[in-house]
Protein backbone atom coordinates (compact mmCIF):
# COMPACT_ATOMS: atom_id res chain seq x y z
CA UNK A 1 0.00 0.00 0.00
CA UNK A 2 1.44 3.22 -1.28
CA UNK A 3 0.72 5.82 0.84
CA UNK A 4 0.24 9.46 -0.88
CA UNK A 5 0.45 11.47 2.59
CA UNK A 6 3.73 11.24 4.89
CA UNK A 7 3.27 9.06 7.69
CA UNK A 8 4.61 12.16 9.97
CA UNK A 9 1.85 13.96 8.64
CA UNK A 10 -0.59 11.13 9.42
CA UNK A 11 0.69 10.91 13.23
CA UNK A 12 0.11 13.96 13.85
CA UNK A 13 -3.57 13.94 12.83
CA UNK A 14 -4.67 10.82 14.86
CA UNK A 15 -3.93 9.96 18.48
CA UNK A 16 -3.85 6.66 17.15
CA UNK A 17 -0.01 4.97 17.59
CA UNK A 18 1.95 5.45 14.21
CA UNK A 19 2.86 1.88 14.14
CA UNK A 20 -0.36 0.62 13.35
CA UNK A 21 -1.62 3.14 10.36
CA UNK A 22 -3.15 2.14 7.60
CA UNK A 23 -1.52 4.52 4.77
CA UNK A 24 -4.80 4.94 3.47
CA UNK A 25 -6.66 5.88 6.56
CA UNK A 26 -7.54 9.27 6.36
CA UNK A 27 -6.53 12.29 7.98
CA UNK A 28 -9.16 15.65 8.61
CA UNK A 29 -7.01 17.74 6.63
CA UNK A 30 -8.27 16.16 3.37
CA UNK A 31 -11.43 17.48 3.81
CA UNK A 32 -10.38 20.97 2.82
CA UNK A 33 -9.93 19.09 -0.83
CA UNK A 34 -13.36 18.17 -0.96
CA UNK A 35 -16.64 19.80 -2.59
CA UNK A 36 -19.12 20.78 0.56
CA UNK A 37 -21.90 20.90 -1.56
CA UNK A 38 -25.52 19.35 -0.65
CA UNK A 39 -27.46 18.50 -3.31
CA UNK A 40 -30.54 15.73 -3.77
CA UNK A 41 -28.21 13.74 -5.70
CA UNK A 42 -30.13 10.08 -5.84
CA UNK A 43 -28.32 7.71 -8.33
CA UNK A 44 -24.85 8.19 -9.73
CA UNK A 45 -24.48 8.45 -13.87
CA UNK A 46 -22.99 5.67 -15.71
CA UNK A 47 -18.94 4.65 -14.59
CA UNK A 48 -16.47 6.98 -16.53
CA UNK A 49 -13.85 4.98 -14.83
CA UNK A 50 -11.01 3.16 -16.86
CA UNK A 51 -11.09 -0.44 -16.31
CA UNK A 52 -7.25 0.00 -14.76
CA UNK A 53 -7.63 3.35 -12.68
CA UNK A 54 -7.70 0.40 -9.87
CA UNK A 55 -10.65 -0.54 -7.32
CA UNK A 56 -11.05 0.45 -3.74
CA UNK A 57 -12.11 -2.02 -1.25
CA UNK A 58 -13.82 -0.72 1.65
CA UNK A 59 -14.45 -2.52 4.83
CA UNK A 60 -17.13 -0.48 6.66
CA UNK A 61 -17.48 -1.69 10.83
CA UNK A 62 -18.55 0.24 13.46
CA UNK A 63 -14.99 0.17 14.85
CA UNK A 64 -14.25 0.78 18.39
CA UNK A 65 -11.74 2.40 20.85
CA UNK A 66 -8.18 2.07 19.81
CA UNK A 67 -7.14 3.57 23.28
CA UNK A 68 -8.82 4.47 26.29
CA UNK A 69 -9.15 7.57 26.21
CA UNK A 70 -11.33 7.57 22.77
CA UNK A 71 -13.75 5.54 24.64
CA UNK A 72 -15.61 8.26 25.69
CA UNK A 73 -15.61 9.51 21.62
CA UNK A 74 -16.06 6.47 20.44
CA UNK A 75 -19.72 6.10 22.98
CA UNK A 76 -20.50 9.95 21.93
CA UNK A 77 -20.63 8.80 18.52
CA UNK A 78 -22.69 5.61 19.00
CA UNK A 79 -25.35 7.58 21.35
CA UNK A 80 -25.65 9.83 18.85
CA UNK A 81 -26.25 7.55 15.86
CA UNK A 82 -30.12 7.94 15.30
CA UNK A 83 -30.17 4.44 13.00
CA UNK A 84 -28.72 1.87 16.53
CA UNK A 85 -30.27 3.88 19.18
CA UNK A 86 -33.65 5.89 18.24
CA UNK A 87 -33.75 8.62 21.15
CA UNK A 88 -36.28 10.77 19.36
CA UNK A 89 -35.92 14.50 18.84
CA UNK A 90 -33.70 13.96 22.46
CA UNK A 91 -31.26 12.44 21.20
CA UNK A 92 -29.13 15.41 20.77
CA UNK A 93 -29.44 15.74 24.81
CA UNK A 94 -29.78 12.58 26.09
CA UNK A 95 -26.97 10.86 23.61
CA UNK A 96 -24.45 12.78 25.08
CA UNK A 97 -25.59 12.31 28.51
CA UNK A 98 -26.08 8.66 28.01
CA UNK A 99 -22.62 8.28 26.61
CA UNK A 100 -20.84 10.53 29.53
CA UNK A 101 -22.57 8.46 32.47
CA UNK A 102 -21.51 5.21 30.60
CA UNK A 103 -17.80 6.23 29.68
CA UNK A 104 -15.85 5.30 33.07
CA UNK A 105 -17.66 1.71 32.88
CA UNK A 106 -16.79 1.00 29.17
CA UNK A 107 -13.27 2.97 29.95
CA UNK A 108 -12.58 0.33 32.80
CA UNK A 109 -13.31 -2.47 30.51
CA UNK A 110 -10.87 -1.46 27.81
CA UNK A 111 -8.35 -1.51 30.25
CA UNK A 112 -8.63 -4.96 31.49
CA UNK A 113 -8.69 -6.07 27.67
CA UNK A 114 -5.52 -4.67 27.13
CA UNK A 115 -6.24 -0.71 26.94
CA UNK A 116 -8.27 -0.61 23.64
CA UNK A 117 -10.44 -2.59 20.72
CA UNK A 118 -8.24 -4.84 18.66
CA UNK A 119 -10.81 -3.96 15.99
CA UNK A 120 -8.70 -1.36 13.95
CA UNK A 121 -5.86 -3.48 14.08
CA UNK A 122 -7.52 -6.51 12.88
CA UNK A 123 -9.18 -4.83 9.98
CA UNK A 124 -6.17 -2.93 8.82
CA UNK A 125 -4.88 -6.09 8.52
CA UNK A 126 -7.55 -7.85 6.42
CA UNK A 127 -8.26 -5.15 4.16
CA UNK A 128 -4.58 -4.93 3.45
CA UNK A 129 -3.91 -8.81 2.95
CA UNK A 130 -7.18 -9.53 1.34
CA UNK A 131 -6.04 -6.40 -1.62
CA UNK A 132 -3.19 -8.25 -1.98
CA UNK A 133 -4.80 -11.85 -2.86
CA UNK A 134 -7.39 -9.80 -4.84
CA UNK A 135 -4.95 -8.23 -7.17
CA UNK A 136 -4.43 -12.20 -8.72
CA UNK A 137 -7.94 -13.51 -8.60
CA UNK A 138 -9.34 -11.11 -10.46
CA UNK A 139 -5.97 -8.57 -12.23
CA UNK A 140 -8.87 -6.54 -14.37
CA UNK A 141 -10.28 -4.18 -11.35
CA UNK A 142 -6.67 -3.99 -9.63
CA UNK A 143 -4.59 -2.70 -8.00
CA UNK A 144 -7.32 -2.90 -5.19
CA UNK A 145 -6.61 -0.44 -3.03
CA UNK A 146 -7.85 -1.20 0.98
CA UNK A 147 -9.39 1.37 2.99
CA UNK A 148 -10.86 0.90 6.45
CA UNK A 149 -13.98 3.28 7.21
CA UNK A 150 -15.69 3.11 10.82
CA UNK A 151 -18.81 4.90 12.26
CA UNK A 152 -18.09 5.11 15.41
CA UNK A 153 -13.76 5.50 16.18
CA UNK A 154 -11.28 5.95 13.50
CA UNK A 155 -10.59 5.81 11.02
CA UNK A 156 -14.17 7.35 10.84
CA UNK A 157 -16.05 7.24 7.33
CA UNK A 158 -16.05 10.59 6.65
CA UNK A 159 -11.97 10.60 7.00
CA UNK A 160 -12.01 7.61 4.41
CA UNK A 161 -14.68 9.39 2.36
CA UNK A 162 -12.38 11.96 1.94
CA UNK A 163 -9.12 10.50 1.60
CA UNK A 164 -10.32 8.36 -1.25
CA UNK A 165 -11.42 11.16 -3.02
CA UNK A 166 -7.63 12.71 -2.63
CA UNK A 167 -6.51 9.39 -3.61
CA UNK A 168 -8.13 9.78 -7.06
CA UNK A 169 -10.78 7.22 -6.26
CA UNK A 170 -13.51 6.03 -9.24
CA UNK A 171 -14.33 2.67 -8.54
CA UNK A 172 -15.28 1.36 -4.82
CA UNK A 173 -17.08 -1.31 -3.34
CA UNK A 174 -18.45 -0.62 0.02
CA UNK A 175 -17.79 -4.23 2.16
CA UNK A 176 -20.04 -5.23 4.91
CA UNK A 177 -17.87 -6.21 7.96
CA UNK A 178 -20.40 -7.49 9.78
CA UNK A 179 -21.56 -10.95 7.89
CA UNK A 180 -25.42 -10.97 8.27
CA UNK A 181 -27.38 -7.23 7.71
CA UNK A 182 -28.87 -5.50 10.41
CA UNK A 183 -30.40 -1.97 9.57
CA UNK A 184 -28.48 -0.65 12.96
CA UNK A 185 -25.28 -2.01 11.79
CA UNK A 186 -24.40 -2.21 8.07
CA UNK A 187 -27.74 0.15 7.20
CA UNK A 188 -26.08 2.25 9.59
CA UNK A 189 -22.49 2.38 7.64
CA UNK A 190 -24.56 2.78 4.27
CA UNK A 191 -26.62 5.68 5.61
CA UNK A 192 -23.82 7.07 6.67
CA UNK A 193 -22.24 6.59 3.70
CA UNK A 194 -24.98 8.21 1.30
CA UNK A 195 -24.81 10.81 3.27
CA UNK A 196 -21.40 11.66 2.38
CA UNK A 197 -22.02 10.92 -1.11
CA UNK A 198 -24.33 13.39 -1.23
CA UNK A 199 -22.26 15.67 0.51
CA UNK A 200 -18.98 15.86 -0.99
CA UNK A 201 -19.14 14.10 -4.23
CA UNK A 202 -22.91 15.06 -5.35
CA UNK A 203 -21.24 14.72 -9.36
CA UNK A 204 -21.06 10.84 -8.53
CA UNK A 205 -17.85 10.91 -9.37
CA UNK A 206 -16.65 7.78 -7.26
CA UNK A 207 -18.96 4.80 -8.64
CA UNK A 208 -19.78 2.49 -5.91
CA UNK A 209 -20.86 -1.18 -5.20
CA UNK A 210 -22.00 -2.74 -2.07
CA UNK A 211 -21.03 -6.58 -1.14
CA UNK A 212 -24.00 -5.94 1.93
CA UNK A 213 -24.21 -9.28 3.41
CA UNK A 214 -22.09 -12.60 3.31
CA UNK A 215 -24.32 -14.48 6.52
CA UNK A 216 -23.63 -18.81 4.44
CA UNK A 217 -20.56 -17.57 2.16
CA UNK A 218 -18.13 -21.14 2.56
CA UNK A 219 -15.23 -19.39 3.71
CA UNK A 220 -16.79 -17.92 6.20
CA UNK A 221 -18.21 -20.98 7.22
CA UNK A 222 -15.34 -23.51 6.93
CA UNK A 223 -12.94 -20.74 9.09
CA UNK A 224 -15.83 -20.86 12.11
CA UNK A 225 -15.96 -24.80 11.57
CA UNK A 226 -12.19 -25.30 11.94
CA UNK A 227 -12.21 -23.01 14.92
CA UNK A 228 -14.80 -24.97 16.23
CA UNK A 229 -12.56 -27.91 15.66
CA UNK A 230 -9.95 -27.00 16.89
CA UNK A 231 -11.37 -25.44 20.36
CA UNK A 232 -13.40 -29.12 20.44
CA UNK A 233 -9.86 -31.23 19.93
CA UNK A 234 -8.56 -29.73 23.26
CA UNK A 235 -11.61 -31.35 25.25
CA UNK A 236 -11.23 -35.36 26.36
CA UNK A 237 -12.00 -37.49 23.43
CA UNK A 238 -14.87 -39.80 25.16
CA UNK A 239 -16.60 -36.22 26.02
CA UNK A 240 -15.70 -34.31 22.89
CA UNK A 241 -19.43 -35.40 21.21
CA UNK A 242 -21.51 -34.33 24.26
CA UNK A 243 -19.83 -30.72 24.40
CA UNK A 244 -22.79 -27.92 23.77
CA UNK A 245 -21.78 -25.60 21.48
CA UNK A 246 -23.26 -22.33 22.15
CA UNK A 247 -23.41 -19.74 19.24
CA UNK A 248 -23.08 -16.02 20.28
CA UNK A 249 -24.43 -13.10 18.28
CA UNK A 250 -24.91 -9.50 19.62
CA UNK A 251 -28.83 -9.25 20.49
CA UNK A 252 -30.95 -6.39 18.90
CA UNK A 253 -33.73 -4.92 21.03
CA UNK A 254 -37.41 -6.75 20.26
CA UNK A 255 -38.37 -2.92 18.86
CA UNK A 256 -35.77 -3.75 15.96
CA UNK A 257 -36.48 -7.39 15.73
CA UNK A 258 -40.32 -6.39 14.84
CA UNK A 259 -39.75 -3.74 12.13
CA UNK A 260 -38.52 -6.79 10.34
CA UNK A 261 -34.97 -6.73 10.78
CA UNK A 262 -33.06 -9.44 8.59
CA UNK A 263 -30.20 -9.99 11.33
CA UNK A 264 -32.11 -12.67 13.12
CA UNK A 265 -32.71 -14.86 10.28
CA UNK A 266 -28.86 -14.13 8.61
CA UNK A 267 -27.40 -15.05 12.25
CA UNK A 268 -29.35 -18.36 12.04
CA UNK A 269 -28.46 -19.53 8.35
CA UNK A 270 -24.69 -18.95 9.27
CA UNK A 271 -25.23 -21.16 12.30
CA UNK A 272 -26.72 -23.67 10.43
CA UNK A 273 -24.31 -23.70 7.42
CA UNK A 274 -21.37 -24.28 10.10
CA UNK A 275 -23.52 -26.95 11.93
CA UNK A 276 -23.76 -28.64 8.51
CA UNK A 277 -20.29 -28.47 7.46
CA UNK A 278 -19.57 -30.33 11.22
CA UNK A 279 -22.08 -32.70 10.14
CA UNK A 280 -24.39 -31.82 13.27
CA UNK A 281 -22.25 -33.90 15.36
CA UNK A 282 -22.88 -31.56 18.76
CA UNK A 283 -26.08 -30.41 20.19
CA UNK A 284 -25.89 -26.86 19.84
CA UNK A 285 -27.99 -23.46 20.30
CA UNK A 286 -27.95 -19.94 19.22
CA UNK A 287 -27.92 -17.04 21.56
CA UNK A 288 -27.91 -13.28 22.20
CA UNK A 289 -25.25 -11.12 23.67
CA UNK A 290 -24.57 -7.57 24.91
CA UNK A 291 -28.18 -6.35 25.70
CA UNK A 292 -27.58 -3.05 26.59
CA UNK A 293 -30.51 -0.56 28.91
CA UNK A 294 -34.19 -1.84 30.32
CA UNK A 295 -36.28 -2.30 27.07
CA UNK A 296 -36.68 -5.99 25.69
CA UNK A 297 -33.73 -7.78 23.89
CA UNK A 298 -34.02 -10.78 21.64
CA UNK A 299 -32.88 -13.80 23.42
CA UNK A 300 -31.68 -16.40 24.94
CA UNK A 301 -29.13 -14.50 26.70
CA UNK A 302 -26.31 -16.04 26.44
CA UNK A 303 -25.44 -15.38 30.25
CA UNK A 304 -28.21 -16.80 31.33
CA UNK A 305 -28.33 -19.43 29.06
CA UNK A 306 -24.41 -20.68 30.52
CA UNK A 307 -25.76 -20.23 34.04
CA UNK A 308 -28.68 -22.42 33.54
CA UNK A 309 -27.11 -25.09 31.59
CA UNK A 310 -24.60 -25.42 34.52
CA UNK A 311 -27.38 -25.93 37.04
CA UNK A 312 -28.87 -28.50 34.84
CA UNK A 313 -25.59 -30.14 34.91
CA UNK A 314 -24.24 -29.35 31.45
CA UNK A 315 -20.47 -27.99 32.40
CA UNK A 316 -18.79 -29.05 29.00
CA UNK A 317 -19.73 -25.73 27.29
CA UNK A 318 -18.21 -24.04 24.01
CA UNK A 319 -19.44 -20.82 22.95
CA UNK A 320 -18.67 -19.52 19.30
CA UNK A 321 -18.75 -15.62 18.21
CA UNK A 322 -20.63 -15.63 15.00
CA UNK A 323 -21.59 -12.26 13.94
CA UNK A 324 -18.45 -10.25 14.28
CA UNK A 325 -14.77 -10.57 12.51
CA UNK A 326 -12.60 -10.15 14.78
CA UNK A 327 -12.26 -9.93 18.83
CA UNK A 328 -13.35 -6.75 20.85
CA UNK A 329 -14.79 -6.00 24.23
CA UNK A 330 -17.90 -8.19 24.03
CA UNK A 331 -15.45 -11.70 23.40
CA UNK A 332 -12.37 -10.30 25.53
CA UNK A 333 -14.80 -8.72 28.59
CA UNK A 334 -18.00 -9.96 28.61
CA UNK A 335 -17.63 -14.00 26.87
CA UNK A 336 -13.76 -14.65 28.37
CA UNK A 337 -14.02 -12.31 31.32
CA UNK A 338 -17.74 -12.25 32.51
CA UNK A 339 -19.05 -15.33 31.41
CA UNK A 340 -15.90 -17.99 31.14
CA UNK A 341 -14.35 -16.79 33.89
CA UNK A 342 -16.74 -16.14 36.30
CA UNK A 343 -18.40 -19.94 35.86
CA UNK A 344 -15.19 -21.41 36.69
CA UNK A 345 -15.44 -24.65 34.99
CA UNK A 346 -13.10 -25.46 33.19
CA UNK A 347 -15.03 -27.37 30.46
CA UNK A 348 -16.60 -23.98 29.39
CA UNK A 349 -14.43 -22.53 26.80
CA UNK A 350 -14.34 -20.27 23.26
CA UNK A 351 -13.77 -20.26 20.08
CA UNK A 352 -11.07 -18.50 18.69
CA UNK A 353 -12.55 -15.21 17.02
CA UNK A 354 -11.40 -14.88 12.70
CA UNK A 355 -8.84 -12.17 13.26
CA UNK A 356 -5.96 -12.77 11.12
CA UNK A 357 -6.32 -16.32 10.04
CA UNK A 358 -5.56 -16.32 6.66
CA UNK A 359 -8.01 -19.01 5.71
CA UNK A 360 -10.35 -16.17 6.41
CA UNK A 361 -8.70 -13.45 4.45
CA UNK A 362 -9.14 -15.61 1.36
CA UNK A 363 -12.85 -16.11 2.48
CA UNK A 364 -12.66 -11.69 2.20
CA UNK A 365 -10.71 -11.55 -1.24
CA UNK A 366 -12.84 -14.58 -2.58
CA UNK A 367 -16.30 -12.77 -1.68
CA UNK A 368 -14.99 -9.73 -3.09
CA UNK A 369 -13.97 -11.57 -6.40
CA UNK A 370 -17.34 -12.90 -6.44
CA UNK A 371 -18.83 -9.83 -6.61
CA UNK A 372 -16.52 -8.01 -9.00
CA UNK A 373 -17.13 -10.74 -11.45
CA UNK A 374 -20.46 -10.65 -11.04
CA UNK A 375 -20.99 -7.25 -11.22
CA UNK A 376 -23.82 -6.80 -9.24
CA UNK A 377 -24.41 -3.31 -7.68
CA UNK A 378 -25.79 -4.85 -4.77
CA UNK A 379 -27.82 -8.03 -3.53
CA UNK A 380 -31.41 -8.10 -4.00
CA UNK A 381 -31.75 -8.01 -0.67
CA UNK A 382 -30.57 -4.23 -0.06
CA UNK A 383 -33.16 -2.90 -1.98
CA UNK A 384 -35.96 -4.36 0.18
CA UNK A 385 -36.59 -2.00 3.18
CA UNK A 386 -38.08 -3.55 6.33
CA UNK A 387 -42.05 -4.14 6.34
CA UNK A 388 -41.96 -1.32 9.30
CA UNK A 389 -39.20 0.94 7.97
CA UNK A 390 -40.14 4.65 8.23
CA UNK A 391 -36.65 5.98 7.39
CA UNK A 392 -36.51 8.21 4.52
CA UNK A 393 -32.75 7.71 5.17
CA UNK A 394 -33.06 3.65 4.24
CA UNK A 395 -34.96 4.85 1.30
CA UNK A 396 -33.06 7.30 -0.08
CA UNK A 397 -29.88 4.76 0.78
CA UNK A 398 -30.99 2.05 -0.71
CA UNK A 399 -32.25 3.91 -3.97
CA UNK A 400 -28.52 4.90 -3.86
CA UNK A 401 -26.83 1.79 -3.87
CA UNK A 402 -29.46 -0.46 -5.25
CA UNK A 403 -30.68 1.56 -7.49
CA UNK A 404 -34.02 2.18 -6.46
CA UNK A 405 -35.59 -1.67 -6.78
CA UNK A 406 -37.38 -3.23 -3.95
CA UNK A 407 -39.76 -1.63 -1.73
CA UNK A 408 -40.40 2.48 -1.84
C1 LIG B 1 -23.25 -7.69 14.81
C2 LIG B 1 -22.78 -7.01 15.79
C3 LIG B 1 -23.51 -5.97 16.52
C4 LIG B 1 -24.87 -5.63 16.55
C5 LIG B 1 -26.01 -6.25 15.79
C6 LIG B 1 -24.99 -4.54 17.46
C7 LIG B 1 -26.18 -3.91 17.78
C8 LIG B 1 -26.33 -2.98 18.79
N1 LIG B 1 -25.36 -2.50 19.65
C9 LIG B 1 -25.89 -1.58 20.52
C10 LIG B 1 -25.22 -0.85 21.53
C11 LIG B 1 -23.84 -0.90 21.81
N2 LIG B 1 -22.91 -1.69 21.18
C12 LIG B 1 -21.67 -1.44 21.72
C13 LIG B 1 -20.47 -2.03 21.38
C14 LIG B 1 -20.32 -2.98 20.39
N3 LIG B 1 -21.32 -3.51 19.57
C15 LIG B 1 -20.79 -4.43 18.72
C16 LIG B 1 -21.45 -5.17 17.74
C17 LIG B 1 -22.82 -5.09 17.44
N4 LIG B 1 -23.74 -4.25 17.96
C18 LIG B 1 -19.38 -4.50 19.01
C19 LIG B 1 -18.41 -5.37 18.30
C20 LIG B 1 -19.09 -3.60 20.03
C21 LIG B 1 -17.73 -3.36 20.69
C22 LIG B 1 -16.75 -2.63 19.88
C23 LIG B 1 -15.33 -2.87 20.36
O1 LIG B 1 -15.06 -3.39 21.42
O2 LIG B 1 -14.41 -2.52 19.65
C24 LIG B 1 -21.78 -0.44 22.72
C25 LIG B 1 -20.63 0.16 23.48
C26 LIG B 1 -20.19 -0.64 24.64
C27 LIG B 1 -21.16 -0.48 25.77
O3 LIG B 1 -21.47 0.67 26.12
O4 LIG B 1 -21.64 -1.50 26.24
C28 LIG B 1 -23.15 -0.12 22.79
C29 LIG B 1 -23.79 0.89 23.69
C30 LIG B 1 -27.26 -1.48 20.18
C31 LIG B 1 -28.26 -0.57 20.89
C32 LIG B 1 -27.53 -2.35 19.11
C33 LIG B 1 -28.78 -2.62 18.37
C34 LIG B 1 -29.68 -1.77 18.03
S1 LIG C 1 -35.03 0.13 9.29
FE1 LIG C 1 -34.69 -1.53 7.94
S2 LIG C 1 -34.82 -0.57 5.99
FE2 LIG C 1 -35.12 1.11 7.33
FE1 LIG D 1 -23.42 -3.24 19.89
Amino acid sequence: MASRIPLKQLARTSTFPSTFFSPRIAVPAARSLATATTTTTTTPPPPTHKPNDGTAIVLLNMGGPSTVPEVHDFLSRLFADGDLIPLGPLQKYLGPLIARRRTPKIEAQYSVIGGGSPIRRWSTLQATEACKLLDTLHPSTAPHKPYVAFRYAAPLTEDTFLQMQADGIRRAVAFTQYPQYSCSTTGSSLNELWRLAKKYDPAGRIEWSVIDRWPTHRGLVDTVAKHIEESLSTYPAPERDGVVLLFSAHSLPMSVVNRGDPYPAEVAATVYAVMQRLGFKNPYRLVWQSQVGPRPWLGAQTSNTVEEYVKKGQTNLLLIPIAFTSDHIETLHELDLEIIAESKQPGIKRAESLNGDPMFIKALADIAHEHLRGGARASAQLGLRCPMCVSEKCREQKKFFAGGKGAE
